[in-house]
């Protein structure tokens, strides 16, 4: 067959799929976001009168930033400080009064605005990231099992949390800071220019370079915490691996190579730490940089401003400059940029989060190509047991040039006992997949009393076949309910009668807790012959028309294996079921009605025992002579590394009841100085950030000073030398800046 036409294909990781293992920042390059009113698409009406009362009250907390602003104007004319005691005590004490009592009233708004717009867009943006994780891991649950293939599923969980995290971020108190942000920039510019709009227009001039180093900073920001996401992902999946597969890694003694594995991963957390603390660093210096010498440049240009208009402070009305007003538009138009800069965080996290939102929506409303959930297709009331594959050929998503099934057909009539064999890897559990729609093949059909299985639903399909594989696959949950999920709402009564026809009520009894027993993560807390009888328990309780046994007894050393086969013995005897067996012990095989031969992904050979036997050369009589089954007196043998693999895993994991932890163990403190001592090879990192950040923190208060000695000379008259002495304030502003700017580099670049 042509290859090309063979893989037409059921791959899911084609153009319109998703791949949500694709990392956030391909997705920031290459896909595109949803819009604003699709990110919201989980807002019920209680959402969004919270997120509309959260609209108004950010807005109000953004316009208070720049009213507060016209009162401290207003404060600094009232105190007036070169009039010194000539002042008017009534009216010294009238201004006062009145400006504070517009501050309180303000700081009462703000407090009750502030709390509100933050409160309600968070506790909205909670409840649809509820709703949206809910969707989104329905919708990875619902997808066809060969997504899975092409998708890597550790690292799903992971990616679950941080992608919903990301988008929660976004429609939250980023977007309330988004707001609040912008409203305040808007209406500090409004009152700046109406206030001065010469001066306004000076300071203006900095503005884009104080929100363009603002912008570059949250940009690089933004990329080392995706490249941080990223990389813990993928330490988590290494993490999640090793842990899931402890007794394997202390099997193989790889724990060393797992940890050094893990620490391989988290290097890259380092490194994106590092990039993170040096675009802090860079970026928080640059912008100090520009907002420092537009303080230099404004200062100046007020104070001639005030020099040349020499009005006495509080009584300039219409254009012109006193000191108040200096400071009014002076610091209306530096809120408003550095304001501008605050809103670029919030920008960035709502593109973030609708850049990630475009693969969870896509993920939530692509269509399962083989749908579980679905209500649709028939469901006959009785089954037959017919089965047949027609023509089928088959090659698995994730690796469609290797042809499995290559266009063979299959009848196994109802009722029959079928056992299917060949070389390991030859496609036989391929066979069960598809017949549990697992997978769809990719050409031909496989039906059911003459129905094809893509028209029947799939969970009637699914509640007609027992599978009892491998690895029996049990819940963190009571052995009860684990029975329970071969018959959902089983009584009680059922379940023992299940679990004593699978030979495990016994031991099960055994336990103190019964039936009630918990089994522990995938059962740990069993051997594998008593897990593998649960497994047998849960399908005979289904009571299902097809049973397929593959390898049930093959991880199970030899006691198990005869309890085990005893239970499965009994299972094939009782009611006329089709039974499909895989297996490697010959006299489970030479007991089948029938036996099909498998070799590169064609049946090669069908018959009964002997008369494969008979056919000369034939596959069949190879495979029993070169002692590629397992034979009665073998199977005291392990056979397989697997076999033996999982016999230590018993070993390892079984004391009968299963290992318990101590719930009641109480974490010890860990002392101060153990901290200190894993921290000690960044000392010089330490000290010499610990002494950044003093420096660093000694700024504002100098900038405290520098400015109180500034504005003095607002209230002076202004004649040459006092030109001179604004043009001095103006340079240690300028000197500050550079001491500043160095120093928040060096602290944020130390001090991660
Ligand atoms: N999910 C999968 N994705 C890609 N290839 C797969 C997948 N599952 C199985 N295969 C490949 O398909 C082929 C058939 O596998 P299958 O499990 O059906 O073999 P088998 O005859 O049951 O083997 P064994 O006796 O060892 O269990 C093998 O080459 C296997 O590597």
């Amino acid at each position: 067959m042509d290859k090309a036409e063979f893989v037409q294909v059921e791959t899911p990781k084609g153009n319109n799929d998703v791949d949500v293992t694709s990392t956030s920042s391909e997705q920031t390059k290459s896909s595109p976001m949803v819009s604003m009113t699709k990110l919201f698409t989980f807002a019920d009406s209680t959402d969004k009168i919270l997120m509309a009362v959260g609209t108004v009250t950010a807005m109000l907390t953004g316009v208070s930033q720049p009213v507060q602003i016209i009162f401290f104007g207003d404060i600094i004319n009232a105190f007036n400080p070169t009039q010194g005691g000539k002042i008017d005590d009534d009216e010294f004490r009238h201004s006062i009064n009145k400006v504070v009592v517009q501050f309180v009233i303000l700081g009462v708004l703000v407090m009750i605005c502030g709390f509100t717009q933050i409160a309600c867009w968070s506790i909205a943006a909670s409840r649809q990231a509820k709703r949206l994780r809910h969707a989104y891991a329905a919708a990875i649950l619902r997808q066809e099992v060969g997504w899975f293939d092409v998708n890597e599923p550790m690292q799903l969980a992971t990616k679950v949390a941080d992608t919903t995290l990301i988008i929660q971020e976004g429609m939250g108190r980023k977007v309330a800071d988004g707001i609040n942000f912008s409203t305040m920039a808007l209406s500090g510019f409004i009152i700046a220019f109406a206030y001065g709009w010469e001066l306004a227009l000076v300071l203006f001039a900095f503005t884009p370079l104080i929100a363009a180093s603002g912008y570059f900073m949250i940009k690089a920001i933004s990329s080392a915490t995706q490249g941080g996401v990223e990389s813990y992902a993928e330490a988590g999946g290494v993490a999640e691996e090793s842990l899931s597969n402890i007794k394997t890694v202390h099997m193989f003694n790889a724990m060393a190579k797992m940890a050094e594995k893990y620490k391989a991963a988290l290097f890259k957390t380092e490194l994106a730490g590092v990039k993170k603390g040096l675009a802090v660093g860079v970026g928080t210096g640059g912008m100090f940089f520009v907002v420092f010498c537009t303080y230099a440049v404004g200062m100046y240009y007020g104070a001639v401003k005030v020099t040349k208009d020499q009005i006495p402070a509080g009584s300039c009305t219409s254009h012109c400059y006193d000191g108040g007003r200096v400071i009014t538009v002076f610091f209306s138009i530096v809120m408003s940029s550095m304001a501008l800069g605050q809103a670029g965080p919030s920008a960035q996290a709502m593109f973030s989060a609708r850049t990630a939102a475009h693969g969870v929506f896509e993920l939530i409303e692509r269509q399962s190509k083989i749908d579980a959930d679905a209500d649709s297709g028939l469901k006959p009331s009785t089954v037959r047991g017919d089965i047949a594959l027609n023509n089928i050929a088959f090659a698995y998503p994730s690796r469609p040039e290797v042809q499995v099934c290559a266009g063979y057909s299959l009848q196994i009539p109802a009722g029959q006992k079928i056992a299917l064999v060949g070389s390991s890897g030859c496609g036989k559990s391929t066979i069960v997949s598809l017949l549990e729609r697992f997978y769809d093949p990719l050409q031909g059909s496989v039906t059911l009393d003459g129905h094809n299985l893509k028209d029947l639903n799939i969970r009637w399909l699914r509640q007609q076949i027992g599978l009892v594989g491998q690895e029996p696959c049990l819940f963190q949950e009571t052995i009860a309910n684990n029975i329970r999920h071969g018959k959902p709402g089983a009584s009680l009564e059922e379940v023992y009668a299940a679990a004593k026809q699978a030979n495990a009520y016994d031991f099960i009894m055994g336990f103190p807790d019964g039936f009630d027993t918990e089994v522990g993560d995938r059962g740990a807390q069993l051997s594998g012959g008593q897990k593998q009888r649960i497994a047998i328990a849960r399908a005979i309780i289904k009571n299902p028309s097809i049973l397929i046994l593959d390898e049930a007894t093959s991880a199970l050393d030899t006691e198990s294996e005869h309890i085990v086969q005893a239970s499965l013995d009994h299972m094939m005897a009782t009611g006329n079921r089709t039974t499909i067996i895989i297996a490697h012990r010959l006299s489970t095989i030479r007991n089948a009605d029938r036996i099909a031969v498998l070799n590169a992904g064609n049946v090669v050979e069908d018959g009964t025992h002997e008369s494969l036997l008979a056919i000369p050369n034939g596959l069949y009589k190879s495979l029993v002579e070169s002692d590629d089954f397992e034979s009665d007196e073998d199977s005291s043998q392990p056979v397989t590394g697997h076999n033996r693999l999982q016999s230590r895993q018993d070993a390892l994991c079984n004391d009968g009841t299963g290992s318990e932890v101590d719930d009641n163990e109480v974490a010890k403190d860990v002392p101060v100085s153990r901290d200190w001592g894993l921290s000690r090879p960044e000392m010089l990192n330490f000290v010499l950030g610990g002494l950044s950040v003093v420096i660093n923190g000694t700024i504002f208060p100098v900038w405290g000073v520098l400015l109180a000695k500034f504005i003095v000379p607002y209230f002076q008259t202004f004649r040459g030398s006092d030109g001179m002495r604004a043009l001095k304030w103006s340079g240690a502003f300028i000197e500050i800046n550079l001491l500043g700017t160095y120093f928040a580099k060096l602290s944020a670049c130390n001090c991660m």
